[in-house]
C-alpha cells in the first residue's frame, strides 16, 4: 500500500513543506517569511500560511485530494507522552485559544486540520514540544506553585537519538544519551533508554542563553528588572523568549554571521561564544549527573551544530562524560512522515489527545 503524505512543519520564521510517499521524500521546500508578516499575531498568520502549502502543492503539480494524511509538527498543549496523535477538536481548541502557550509550532496542527476539512484525509502530529516524561525527582522547584515543565525540540531530539543508536546496532530504548538542540531556542535532555527524564523548558529561560532567548538568570536580579522596567506577564515573556541572548548581547540572531564576527577576531562576539559553551557544557553535565554518569553519547543538533568553532569550545569541558557526535540541522521533516508512516501501517497506535 502506498500512502502520500503531507508533511507540514512551522517555525518562526519559516514554513517547512514536504511531501512523501510513505517513509521516502519526494519534494520538499523551506519558505522564508518576510518580517512584517512573522511579526503579525499568530492567529492572523493562518491564511497566508495555508496558501504557502497549497502554492507549494500547486507549483509541484499534486493535487491536494491525493494527499492520505497531513503530518504537523505539534505545539504547545498540556503536557503528553511522546507519539503520533490524532488531531481533535480539543487538540485544535487547545492549540488555538493558546492556553499553554504561544509558539509557531501551535499553527502547524491548526493547519493540518483545516487542511483535513477542505481535502478530506487525516491529519496528526508527532512528538509535539510538550512530550514530558520527566521523573517526578527533576518536577519539584523551591517554590510551592511552581513546578518545572518539559518544553523542548522534542520531534527532532528523539529523531537524533534513534539515529545515533540505529547507527551503532542498538534500539533507541537500549541506549542512554545527551542531545544538544541548538537552534532558535536551545534545549539539551537526557534521554534515558528512550525517555526524555530531564530537560531544560526552552521557552521558560531555563537553561544556556540561545539566538533568541536569555537562558537561565539570577532569580533576585530578573526579579528586580521586572519591577524596575514596570513589565506585565507578556513583556518580560517576549524577553525572555524572542529578544533575548545574541538578540539582546548582539542585536542579531544569526550565529553564522557572529561566527563570523568572532573569527575575525572581535573580542565582544568571542565572548559572547565562550559564556554560551561554559552555559552549555554546565547543561549537559548537570543532564549526565541525572543520568548517573552512565552516558554512550552526547549529540549535538540543530542549526547551530554547523558552528564547529562553538563545538570546539564545548568539547574541553565535556569529553571526559562520553564520546561527542555531531547531527547537524535537523531531521524533523522525515522524523514526521515516520510518525504519520508507522500509524498508517499498524506499527505503532494512534493516541488519543484528552
Ligand atoms: N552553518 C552554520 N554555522 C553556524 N550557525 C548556523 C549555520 N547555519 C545556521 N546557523 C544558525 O542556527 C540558528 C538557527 O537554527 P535552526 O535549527 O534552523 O533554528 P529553528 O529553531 O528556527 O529551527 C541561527 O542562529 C543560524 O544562524
Ligand atoms: C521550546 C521548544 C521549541 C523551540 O524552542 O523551537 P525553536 O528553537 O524553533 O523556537
Amino acid at each position: 500500500m502506498q500512502y502520500t503524505i503531507l508533511v507540514v512543519n512551522l517555525g518562526g520564521t519559516s514554513t517547512k513543506v514536504a511531501v512523501y510517499e510513505n517513509d521516502q521524500s519526494l519534494i520538499s521546500e523551506t519558505m522564508s517569511h518576510p518580517t512584517d508578516e512573522i511579526i503579525r499575531p499568530l492567529h492572523d498568520q493562518i491564511d497566508f500560511r495555508l496558501d504557502a502549502i497549497t502554492g507549494f502543492l500547486g507549483r509541484n503539480d499534486i493535487d491536494p485530494e491525493s494527499i492520505d494524511i497531513v503530518s504537523a509538527r505539534g505545539g504547545l498543549l498540556k503536557p503528553i507522552e511522546g507519539g503520533t496523535y490524532d488531531i481533535n477538536d480539543k487538540m485544535t481548541d487547545d492549540l488555538g485559544s493558546y492556553r499553554y502557550g504561544r509558539h509557531a509550532s501551535n499553527l502547524s496542527g491548526i493547519i493540518a486540520a483545516r487542511f483535513r476539512e477542505k481535502y478530506g484525509c487525516r491529519a496528526v502530529i508527532t512528538d509535539p514540544v510538550v512530550v514530558d516524561e520527566l521523573t517526578d525527582a527533576v518536577r519539584l522547584t523551591g517554590l510551592s506553585g511552581i513546578e518545572r515543565k518539559s518544553v523542548f525540540h522534542a520531534l527532532n531530539q528523539k529523531a537524533v537519538a534513534r539515529k545515533y543508536a540505529a547507527s551503532i546496532g542498538k534500539r533507541y530504548a537500549d541506549v542512554n544519551v545527551i542531545v544538544s538542540h541548538m537552534g532558535g531556542g536551545i534545549t539539551v535532555g537526557a534521554h534515558e533508554k528512550g525517555r526524555v527524564i530531564d530537560v531544560n523548558d526552552g521557552l521558560s529561560g531555563e537553561g544556556p542563553m540561545s539566538p533568541t532567548r536569555t537562558g537561565s538568570l539570577p532569580n533576585g536580579s530578573l526579579a528586580r528588572y521586572i519591577t524596575e522596567n514596570r513589565l506585565d506577564y507578556d513583556s518580560i515573556y517576549e524577553i525572555l523568549t524572542k529578544e533575548g541572548g545574541f538578540i539582546s548581547l548582539a542585536g542579531t540572531q544569526d550565529a553564522l554571521e557572529l561566527e563570523k564576527r568572532a573569527v575575525s577576531g572581535d573580542a565582544a562576539t568571542e565572548k559572547i561564544f565562550r559564556a554560551l559553551a561554559a552555559q552549555l557544557a554546565k547543561e549537559i553535565g548537570s543532564r549526565s549527573a541525572i543520568l548517573k554518569g552512565q552516558v554512550d553519547q552526547i549529540i549535538f543538533t540543530g542549526g547551530m551544530a554547523h558552528s564547529t568553532y562553538l563545538i570546539d569550545l564545548v568539547r574541553p569541558y565535556i569529553s571526559f562524560i562520553a564520546p561527542v557526535s555531531v547531527y547537524p540541522g535537523e531531521e524533523e521533516m522525515q522524523a514526521l512522515a515516520e510518525g504519520a508512516y508507522r500509524v498508517l501501517t499498524g506499527r505503532e497506535e494512534m493516541k488519543t489527545y484528552m
